[in-house]
């Protein structure tokens, strides 16, 4: 594991190295003339072994981890061993790129599920509000409109200062940053200078990484601790945020709360802020419901599908008005958000079955998105007095290989309880083979409404062409990805297209039977 704290670096000793530092680098291969090369071992690659690559790539000096290594005395460029690099490689880089968070108001959202949707839902309402802001998560980095894709949630250290210094230098005021556990725990936020700090929820993932929940949440925590925060904003229906907020109730840094549970509202707001939600409409066009915050109270529609969706907006009027934009005018910038990709994306309708794709990849995602697609579907059938038959849930879905092995059978179990018809299929089986992730997720299942179909394409086929008018078919765990990852390969394929296609072919073969 990496060095925990975001412990002092001094940066005057990079001086000593009697070069410009203008720009780092912590790959090998991603080295470029007179870049300076951070060397660090992980756990697949020893970075220092590849210091002779750096350097004949043009680096024009290294910074190592001296703790169980020994500088070559064969490699003449100038060199700086420090203990425990990979920690400190975010301090160095804040102090090579200008400390540029400290002239921005970033906002990191961490949480299980949510991080990507309320972000995004916060950057789009402060642009709305005329207040510059880039987003840096799994969608990609950038102003949204623009973004550039990226390998990881949370960037690594240098990449993630350099992106801040580029934000700053297009105007950016704000940034609203994903905060990912792997990137908390390998230290790719050290040296940011954080303003606020959101939580969105915890549940079961990534338990390959972090080995069992409480060392999850104990890491997800870290950011609610970091220094100099002005605010925190907990989700109080969710049981790490109440115990957040009793662990922060008697420090410095300002606390909103907020939840639907009215019960705890009352309790919490002796504490802290609250914003509270309540009187809930959801339906496939969208979420209603109303907000109240010191006494005032706004009705809040927007055109985002799910139960889920609703806590995540109170989230984002939480994370605007710790931010400093006033009541009113969050709820109001939040009135025009948009969809984000992959997430709740509406297909199909009319003389089709709607077709949700949706990025669900967890046991409580999953079980929400289900849960509120089953309710609205219930509540269509009481309107329409429509007969048992129709009003079908479909689900098509897999598990991703390399990854939390332990959630498979939970997903696979949720799956087959929340849905009427299940194809377990396949979702970037990486190194693994995809029939052996299928067999954890049905290991558990007593029920036989599931098939298995290893083709994502054809499951999708299968259980679209199986569905009617009034069904609902989700398609999750995939989202916006649009490649299956295949023993190191990315071959393309894109939920969305797919599903897009079928529904044209099958609406072109009905308009033929005409
Ligand atoms: C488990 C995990 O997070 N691993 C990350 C970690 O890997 P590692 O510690 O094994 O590092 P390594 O690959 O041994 O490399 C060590 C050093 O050698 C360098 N290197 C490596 C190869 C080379 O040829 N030359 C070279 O210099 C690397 O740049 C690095 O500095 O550090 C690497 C370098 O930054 C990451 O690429 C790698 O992400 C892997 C690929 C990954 O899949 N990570 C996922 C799980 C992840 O981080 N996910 C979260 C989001 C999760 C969520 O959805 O909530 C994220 O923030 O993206
Ligand atoms: N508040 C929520 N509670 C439970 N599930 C949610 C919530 N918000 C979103 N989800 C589910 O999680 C999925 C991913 O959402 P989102 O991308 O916003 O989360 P994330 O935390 O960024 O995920 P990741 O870290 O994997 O990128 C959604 O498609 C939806 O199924
Ligand atoms: N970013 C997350 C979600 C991946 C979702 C799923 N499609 C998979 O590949 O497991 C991860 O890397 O664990």
């Amino acid at each position: 594991m990496v060095e925990r704290s975001n412990k002092l670096f001094d940066c005057q000793q990079l001086e000593k190295l009697g070069v410009p530092i203008e720009n780092l680098a912590t790959d090998s291969r991603v080295v470029q003339t007179g870049d300076t090369f951070l060397a660090f071992a992980g756990k697949k690659v020893d970075a220092r072994k590849l210091i002779p690559q750096a350097i004949a790539a043009g680096a024009n000096a290294v910074i190592w981890d001296s703790l169980g290594f020994t500088w070559n005395s064969q490699w003449r460029v100038p060199s700086l061993g420090v203990a425990g690099l990979r920690g400190k490689a975010g301090l160095i880089a804040d102090h090579v790129y200008g400390h540029p968070s400290r002239k921005l108001w970033v906002v990191g959202f961490t949480g299980t599920n949510g991080k990507t949707s309320c972000s995004h839902w916060y950057a789009q309402a402060m642009n709305a509000l005329q207040k510059k802001t880039a987003v840096i998560g799994t969608l990609g980095n950038g102003f949204i409109h623009a973004l550039e894709t990226t390998a990881h949630t949370t960037p690594d250290a240098v990449l993630l200062q350099k992106k801040l210094a580029g934000f700053l230098q297009h105007g950016a005021e704000n940034v609203a940053m994903e905060v990912s556990s792997h990137g908390i725990e390998q230290g790719r936020i050290n040296g940011t200078t954080l303003s606020v700090a959101v939580l969105t929820n915890l549940s079961r993932d990534h338990l390959d990484y972090h080995k069992d929940m409480d060392a999850y949440a104990a890491t997800k925590a870290r950011l609610f601790f970091w220094p100099n925060l002005k605010y925190v904003v907990l989700n109080l229906d969710d049981i790490l945020g109440i115990e957040l907020l009793q662990q922060l109730v008697r420090k410095s840094v300002k606390v909103i709360g907020y939840g639907f549970k009215k019960s705890v509202a009352n309790t919490a707001s002796e504490q802290c802020q609250m914003i509270y939600g309540s009187n809930l409409k959801v339906d496939l066009q969208g979420v209603e419901f109303d907000i109240e915050y010191q006494g005032n109270r706004e009705k809040l529609k927007a055109d985002l599908v799910g139960k889920f969706n609703a806590v995540n907006l109170l989230a984002v009027v939480a994370g605007l008005l710790a931010s400093g934009v006033a009541f009113t005018d969050a709820v109001h910038a939040l009135r025009y958000v948009q969809p984000i990709a992959g997430r709740m994306e509406k297909f199909g309708g009319g003389d089709q079955p709607v077709v949700i794709v949706d990025y669900a990849h967890t046991p409580d995602a999953l079980e929400k998105v289900l849960m509120t697609l089953r309710e609205m579907l219930n509540a269509s059938r009481k309107v329409k007095e429509l007969n048992s038959v129709t009003g079908r849930l479909y689900c098509v879905l897999g598990c991703g290989g390399e990854r939390d092995k332990g959630k498979r059978q939970l997903i696979g179990e949720v799956a087959t309880r929340f849905a009427d018809e299940v194809i377990f299929t396949s979702d970037n089986p990486r190194s693994e083979d995809p029939c052996d992730i299928i067999n954890d997720m049905v290991v558990g299942v007593n029920s036989n409404n599931y098939q298995t179909e290893i083709n994502r394409e054809l499951a999708i086929y299968q259980s679209i062409s199986s569905a009617v008018t009034g069904d609902i078919v989700l398609i999750a765990g995939k989202g916006h990805e649009v490649y299956q990852e295949i023993k190191e390969q990315k071959i393309p394929f894109s939920d969305a297209a797919v599903v897009q296609q079928i529904l044209h072919d099958l609406l072109g073969k009905k308009i033929g039977q005409i």
